[in-house]
């Protein structure tokens, strides 16, 4: 038989497999039982009772159209009717997640259990980037004891503190290595030129010199951390139900870096872990103990006595390290690309960078540069710049995310969610509702600085009562409200923000000080795949050292 007539009985074996495995899920869709809550949901699609092809259809369509469906979710029930709503996804069991409405953002400030119910945000946290399919040790995702070091010790004013003139001199380190120091014009990939410079500045606050600068470790971790976030996003455009057949394939790459990044760290790791047991045995150790995450993050593994989950295990360590890579390097790339991107893409450019300049410039005179926290904390424009661009340019179309796991949460209008199902909120739309800001669609860089601009003046005047009231009235990047959302809202809000702000403001306070920057063709168009606004990967700019 020649190899064609092979294939041939091969593409139709296939073609009759799909199509019995369709028919099959079609009638489950039909007759399965969906539970009662569904039909006291208003729905932008019809439910799968009344037509299974449709259904599946729609569920299909909405890898691309999540944001159009979500739109028409949030002007028709949560504005018109402050209801919540079923939204289609292929990301869940069941295809539907609720969207609650605005008015059900001060339930994030209560506690995850109440007598009637829990919930975790966990679940969507792991599933965003489909982490089974690549961590191989569950218990990094199941027992998240490195959140608890981000909240010790990367939350305090003096952490931040501590950390600022560390992280100041890794981005001036990695633009001058990276960007270059010459005069003349250069083109690069924007992405991967941000990335670089906050891959620099993660890495050294995560396990310290000399490896930090590793070129190989840091070219690693930030494409650790683009395949883990990109192949999550595509995984969860396949139903659960066939995951296990494509996830495998699809996190190949975000394996495959881990398992180098893993292999780089484990020596470091195991160092550490002997200086470690060499102190508790009364041994002399060189007396500076490193200030690394790697650092804070032993005494807390350390506490816990289970021996079945021996969280010293080195590889454990080097795993959770690994897991941090997202929010650290993606997270922040993502926002400050973005800001990049939408600096230079305004039609207010020039005034917004001779805005940035100017400010950038005072307040490095007025406090001998810009490596501590105190003066950057004085950047309000370069605040308000980061949040405008995290209000318009969201990181996903709907964000925070909450899981049933045990009774039922009471979420109002007479419904009652029980395990299983996912709540979201409508995070994008409301950052983009003219209710909510004033000229919602225009990128108005200086929208929360503007009004706050004369304490300045104040200050010098001598009115410092004065200046100090209004700044306290004054929303900053870190500042959450039922209006601002992208680091969440209430209990499980970002812990993070704080060290993700510093970073994110020292290197746009340096590049605006030290580079020209000018996109190269027209400003990369925003889509979503599924949940995610996808990062602008492949924008292209120029630039030169001022
Ligand atoms: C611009 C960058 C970042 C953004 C946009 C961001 C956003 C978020 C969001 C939306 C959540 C979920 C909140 C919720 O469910 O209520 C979250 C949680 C979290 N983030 Fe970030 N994040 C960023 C950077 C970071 C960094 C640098 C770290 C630290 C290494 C970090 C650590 C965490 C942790 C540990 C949680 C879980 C908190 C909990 O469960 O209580 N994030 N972040």
């Amino acid at each position: 038989m020649s190899w064609v007539q092979n294939l041939l009985y091969f593409i139709v074996g296939v073609a009759i497999a799909s199509f019995g495995f369709i028919n099959i899920q079609l009638l489950q869709l039909k007759f399965s039982q969906r539970p009662a809550l569904w039909e006291k949901l208003d729905a932008v699609c019809p439910p799968p009772e009344y037509c299974p092809p449709t259904f599946a259809l729609n569920v299909a369509s909405s890898i691309i159209f999540t944001r159009k469906f979500a739109n028409e979710g949030y002007r028709k029930f949560s504005k018109a009717l402050d209801r919540p709503f079923a939204l289609l996804t292929p990301w869940v069991r069941g295809s539907t997640v609720i969207v609650l409405p605005p008015s059900k953002i001060p339930l994030l400030t209560r506690s995850d259990k109440t007598k009637d119910g829990q919930w975790t945000n966990l679940h969507g946290l792991v599933e965003t980037t489909q982490l089974a399919y690549v961590i191989p040790d569950s218990n990094i995702y199941e027992n998240v004891l490195h959140f608890d070091v981000v909240r010790r010790k990367m939350m305090a004013p003096e952490d931040i503190s501590r950390l600022a003139p560390v992280i100041a001199d890794e981005i001036k380190l990695s633009f001058r290595e990276q960007w270059g120091t010459e005069n003349e014009w250069k083109s690069i990939n924007g992405w991967d030129g941000c990335g670089k410079i906050i891959a620099r500045a993660a890495q050294r606050i995560l396990i310290g010199l000399p490896l930090s600068r590793n070129e190989s470790m840091l070219e690693t971790s930030r494409q650790y951390a683009t395949s883990l976030l990109v192949g999550g996003a595509i995984i969860n455009c396949f139903p659960p139900s066939i995951r296990w057949v494509v996830a495998p394939l699809i996190s190949l790459r975000a394996r495959h870096f881990q398992a180098r990044y893993v292999k780089m760290l484990l020596p470091l790791v195991e160092e550490r872990l002997l200086t470690r047991l060499a102190e508790k045995g009364g041994e002399q150790v060189p007396e500076e103990v490193p200030d690394d995450f790697l650092q804070w993050m032993l005494p807390i593994c350390a506490k816990n006595k289970d021996p079945a989950q021996n969280q010293l295990d080195a590889h454990r360590i080097a795993l959770r390290l690994a897991s941090l890579l997202t929010p650290l390097i993606f997270a922040v790339c993502y926002v400050f690309a973005h800001c990049v991107v939408d600096i230079h893409s305004s039609n207010a450019r020039a005034n917004i960078l001779a805005g940035l300049e100017e400010e950038c410039s005072r307040v490095s005179a007025q406090y001998g540069g810009l490596t501590t926290s105190a003066s950057v904390d004085a950047l309000k424009r370069v605040d308000s710049v980061l949040r405008e661009s995290m209000r318009i340019s969201d990181v996903s179309v709907t964000n925070i995310f909450r899981d049933v796991t045990a009774g039922e949460v009471d979420i109002g209008n007479g419904i009652r969610v029980g395990p299983g199902v996912r709540m979201v909120f409508p995070t994008q739309d409301i950052h983009l509702d003219p209710d909510n800001y004033e000229d919602p669609m225009r990128f108005d860089a200086f929208r929360f600085s503007r009004s706050f601009e004369n304490e300045y003046e104040y200050k010098h005047q001598g009115s410092k009562n004065r200046a100090e009231e209004r700044d306290s009235e004054r929303e900053l990047i870190t500042t959450t409200t039922p209006t601002f959302l992208p680091f969440g809202y209430g209990r499980h809000a970002c812990p993070g923000r704080w060290f993700a702000a510093q970073v994110m403001k020292q290197a746009l306070a340096y590049l605006v000080l030290n580079y020209d920057v000018e996109l190269i063709g027209p400003p990369p168009k925003r889509r979503a795949l599924l949940n995610m606004m996808v990062p602008p990967v492949g924008v292209q700019i120029r630039m030169r050292r001022k």
